[in-house]
């Protein structure tokens, strides 16, 4: 034994040393020809990872630093090293061209498998982890039901006037607590939020708002307040139901995930830990027990009426038309689904639960924070509300009927603003799926691409030549790119044309993605926003706050979110 491995020593070190010269030669940047890239970092065992880890650590915004690279190495695609041991990230900054490739260039740009593998260890049936394909298109049409405008009139519009009327009332009693002092309201516009999306994916109400103003009510008199007005004032915190806590922990994990450097271990490691384990049961078995009594409930309907049925909830539309489904292919009724289908149902709804959930109130959180830090706009807005929808001779709230078709230019503008300023998803990710060309630049397939889609940042100057046809083609389709006068401030008359109309067509809007990846729930998103805008408002005249509650600095979770939230609040 001894004297074999004597033999094989000179062997082993040779292998050894090749091991290690591979290890380190890939451990250290090996940037892709032609596309700039900064010379340190390539020099550098952690890349330009260490640069980013720096700057997030005092700004707690990855999205600023990726793409001040850009404007540092003054071109709109770049490269960057964001962990040793992998290739180069492609970073594109210049909106023509990104709106481009999100809408025209899906043949060349995919989900990237990043995102797919966060989302695939939670809900590994869901058309989000789905490349854009026959399987995803199909998986969605599945679902069009409840994101068109019957479903939503019919449907969403009533439950959603009565979540946002909750959330006055709530915010109501709050404020008559606080006495003038601020307090923290993203937990109000969260619950809010939850309890809107889950009755439209299942249909049962959670009572989580009313419940957090009945527990405002029973505490204000026995709670004191600092004696300061500028102090936080003290009421009861907000009570979330099960599933919104399940929700908000399993955004959490894919927001981990997504940052970490070793995904595959991270997500292993996470779905280890008792609380992963026990929130994943519960999830599942809440989730399956709805299916199963939905179905059992539908299964004794002829096909006539199921075809009859109105859609009441997410959840009614899946089982509907998977019943009918069976029926056509003689398949049985009565017995619980197979389980690929019911695992394609429940990772549906919960998809849409994750995906339309903390997006709405972090995008309400910062619209507020525009109407504090806007007093004259806030002021401009109320008085174009008040004009267009005068309260009933009663003091009663305008309908929700009028709130939604009545056209009111500035309004928005403002929502229009609020969506580019918020910027909540700062980063949308891709892979290509061929090799490539951007603006003269070659990029192989299989490359990570992180797309700018904020407008806002003056874009670099490109020849023409170089864009893809279809960018080239529909350069007339915006009145402009960039605001010569800038446009870090927020300013909702850059959406109004001469005439005062909105015109939506005065720059290109990305909040919501573009093309066949856009969001799915876009149109309900806008409508809950209007409603709850629109109200709060009407009720709320929202004070200054001390200087040290009202800062405007972002944090990264899953979306770019408000590092404070708090109101200081005068009922109208
Ligand atoms: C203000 C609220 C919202 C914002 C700002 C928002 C924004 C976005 C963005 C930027 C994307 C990424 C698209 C991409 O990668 O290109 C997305 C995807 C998605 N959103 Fe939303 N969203 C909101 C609300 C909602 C709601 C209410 C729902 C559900 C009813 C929803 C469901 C989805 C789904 C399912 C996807 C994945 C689409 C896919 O399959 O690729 N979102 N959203």
């Amino acid at each position: 034994m001894d004297i074999l491995s004597l033999n094989h020593l000179p062997l082993v070190a040779i292998v050894l040393a090749f091991i290690l010269y591979y290890v380190s030669k890939r451990a250290y940047p090996s940037p892709y020809p032609g596309i700039p890239f900064n010379a340190t970092s390539a020099n550098k065992f952690w890349g330009d990872s260490s640069g980013l880890l720096d700057a997030v650590k005092i700004t707690q915004d990855p999205a600023k630093f990726i793409f001040q690279q850009n404007r540092k190495l003054n071109s709109p695609v770049i490269q960057l090293f964001l962990a040793p041991l992998s290739n180069p990230t492609i970073i594109i900054d210049d909106v023509r061209e990104v709106k481009d490739i999100l809408s025209n260039r899906t043949h060349e740009f995919d989900r990237a498998p990043r995102t797919q593998d966060a989302y695939r260890s939670l809900l590994p049936h869901c058309s989000l982890v789905k490349a854009t394909g026959p399987a995803f298109k199909h998986q969605r049409r599945f679902w069009e039901g409840v994101t068109g405008t019957p479903f939503l009139r019919r449907v969403a519009e009533p439950k959603m006037y009565r979540c946002a009327l909750g959330l006055i009332d709530l915010l109501r009693a709050q404020a008559k607590m606080a006495g003038g002092r601020p307090f923290y309201c993203f937990d109000d516009f969260d619950v809010a939020a939850f309890e809107l999306i889950w009755e439209l994916v299942f249909g049962t109400n959670v009572d989580a708002i009313k419940n957090a103003r009945n527990k405002v009510l029973c505490q204000t008199s026995d709670t004191a307040q600092p004696p300061s007005l500028n102090s936080p004032a003290r009421i009861p915190v907000i009570q979330k139901p099960d599933m919104c806590e399940a929700v908000s922990f399993f955004i959490s994990t894919v927001a981990k995930s997504l940052k970490s450097v070793s995904q595959t271990w991270h997500l292993w490691y996470l779905r280890q830990q008792p609380v992963y384990k026990r929130k994943l049961a519960f999830k599942n078995s809440t989730i399956d027990g709805l299916i199963e009594k939905t179905r059992s409930k539908l299964a004794g309907l002829s096909e006539g009426q199921l075809m009859e049925l109105e859609e009441s909830s997410a959840l009614v539309t899946g089982v509907r038309r998977q019943l009918l489904a069976h029926i056509r292919q003689g398949q049985p009724v009565n017995v619980p689904f197979p389980a690929s289908v019911q695992a394609e149902i429940h990772d549906e709804l919960f998809m849409i639960l994750v995906a339309g959930h903390e997006t709405k109130a972090v995008l309400l959180s910062w619209s507020v924070k525009f109407l504090i830090a806007n007093p004259e706009k806030q002021e401009k807005l109320r008085k174009a509300l008040v004009d267009a929808l005068p309260k009933g001779s009663n003091g009663e709230q305008p309908s929700v009927k009028s709130i939604l078709s009545t056209s009111i230019p500035y309004l928005e503008a403002y929502m229009e603003e609020s969506m580019r300023a918020a910027n909540t998803s700062p980063r949308l990710v891709r892979r290509t799926t061929t090799d490539t060309q951007v603006l003269g630049y070659s990029i192989p397939k299989g490359v990570t691409v992180i797309l700018n889609p904020y407008i806002g940042t003056q874009p670099l100057d490109i020849p023409e030549h170089l864009r893809s046809e279809t960018s080239r083609n529909s350069k007339g389709n915006f009145e402009s790119y960039w605001d010569v006068n800038g446009m870090d401030d927020f300013q909702p008359e850059r959406w109004l044309a001469e005439d005062g109309s909105f015109n939506p067509r005065q720059f290109p809007r990305l909040g919501f993605s573009a093309g066949p990846r856009m969001c799915y729930g876009r149109n309900l998103a806008l409508m809950e926003f209007r409603v709850n805008l629109v109200l709060l408002v009407l009720n709320f005249k929202f004070e200054s706050l001390p200087k040290d509650l009202d800062s405007m600095e972002s944090q990264q979770r899953l979306f770019r979110m408000p590092r404070q939230c708090y109101v200081r609040l005068s009922p109208l």
